[in-house]
């Protein structure tokens, strides 16, 4: 956080700051249907907070270096160079478990965007940034990646779009879902957490999370949609009980042993974007 505060530090290293904090925001976000938290592992045996934490160590000057690669006009192969360096120093920390896969893509090229065009302009303008100079890309080299991940197994079992879709379509789960519950949360009084807490419902209630589909099939998505929308319709986390409400679906989803991690993925980039916002505020 000390380089945001710097008032010499470069704009690169200002949005590796704030990505930084972005991620530990989502880490530190309680509760979180079925994810890991400093409260509890959620539906993970192989991870839990610290191995986070040691994620987001590994990942240091990342995204300052995606921002820097972004405002020098990079191309998406120099950009995809970069994010495969990163998630071999995250795999590196965390013996080999994927804490962050998604983050690194989607938060690295946010971050990119974030580093070749005027922060001020907001954060409709940064994801618009991603799908315009990448997105056809990104799509690209979508149809020739190997065909081993989990990502790949359920596109080819169900047909479903993932997180490159997300990224070329500028995020649209982020920009017309995410932010506007995080800010309407925040000017309805709730504390970060909340509006974050608020957010991840939002994600949830919409996206095709690979995750949740490779873990659990449509049934599991759907269970996951509809309770976030029951979540959301009953006034969500500002309501009587809507806390309540929220660590008893993160329960739910621990007894399935479901993850919602593509949406996880999703909550960190929200979570860079309103402090982008915050660190500078429009005209
Ligand atoms: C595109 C990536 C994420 C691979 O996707 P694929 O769907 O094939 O694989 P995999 O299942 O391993 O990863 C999916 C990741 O996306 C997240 N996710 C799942 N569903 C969604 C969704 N609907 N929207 C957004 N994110 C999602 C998951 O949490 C997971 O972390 C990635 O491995 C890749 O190409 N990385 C390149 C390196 C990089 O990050 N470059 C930087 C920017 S170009
Ligand atoms: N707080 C979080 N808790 C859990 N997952 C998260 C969290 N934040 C982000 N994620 C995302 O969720 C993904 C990890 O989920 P998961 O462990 O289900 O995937 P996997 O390693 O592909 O599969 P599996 O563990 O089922 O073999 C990561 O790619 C990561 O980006």
């Amino acid at each position: 956080m000390l380089a945001l505060l710097r008032p010499g530090a470069s704009a690169a290293s200002r949005i590796d700051a704030l990505a930084a904090a972005a991620l530990a925001d989502e880490l530190a976000c309680y509760p979180k249907p079925g994810l890991v938290s400093p409260v509890d592992s959620g539906s993970h045996a192989d991870m839990d907070a610290a191995t986070f934490r040691a994620s987001i160590a590994a990942l240091a000057g990342y995204f300052g270096a995606m921002a820097e690669a972004g405002a020098e006009g990079a191309a998406f192969p120099a950009l995809n160079a970069l994010g495969r360096a990163a998630e071999a120093r995250m795999l590196a920390a965390t013996g080999g478990v994927n804490t962050h896969r998604g983050a690194v893509f989607s938060l690295g090229l946010a971050a990119a965007a974030a580093g070749g065009s005027a922060p001020e302009r907001g954060a409709a303008a940064i994801c618009r940034t991603v799908a315009d100079r990448w997105g056809a890309d990104i799509l690209a080299a979508g149809r020739l990646a190997e065909q081993r991940t989990h990502g790949a197994a359920v596109r080819a079992r169900y047909g479903a779009p993932g997180a490159r879709e997300e990224a070329a379509a500028g995020f649209p789960t982020v920009i017309g879902h995410a932010l506007p519950a995080f800010r309407m949360a925040r000017r309805a009084g709730a504390s970060r957490n909340d509006a974050l807490v608020q957010a991840l419902f939002a994600i949830l209630s919409v996206l095709e999370d690979n995750n949740l589909l490779y873990r659990g099939g449509p049934a599991a998505l759907g269970r996951a949609q509809r309770r976030a929308l029951n979540f959301l319709a009953s006034g969500g986390i500002l309501a009587r009980g809507g806390r309540a409400l929220a660590v008893a679906i993160h329960r739910a989803f621990v007894a399935e042993r479901m993850s919602p991690g593509g949406a996880a993925d999703l909550l960190a980039l929200t979570a860079f974007l309103a402090r982008v916002e915050e660190a500078h505020p429009g005209p």
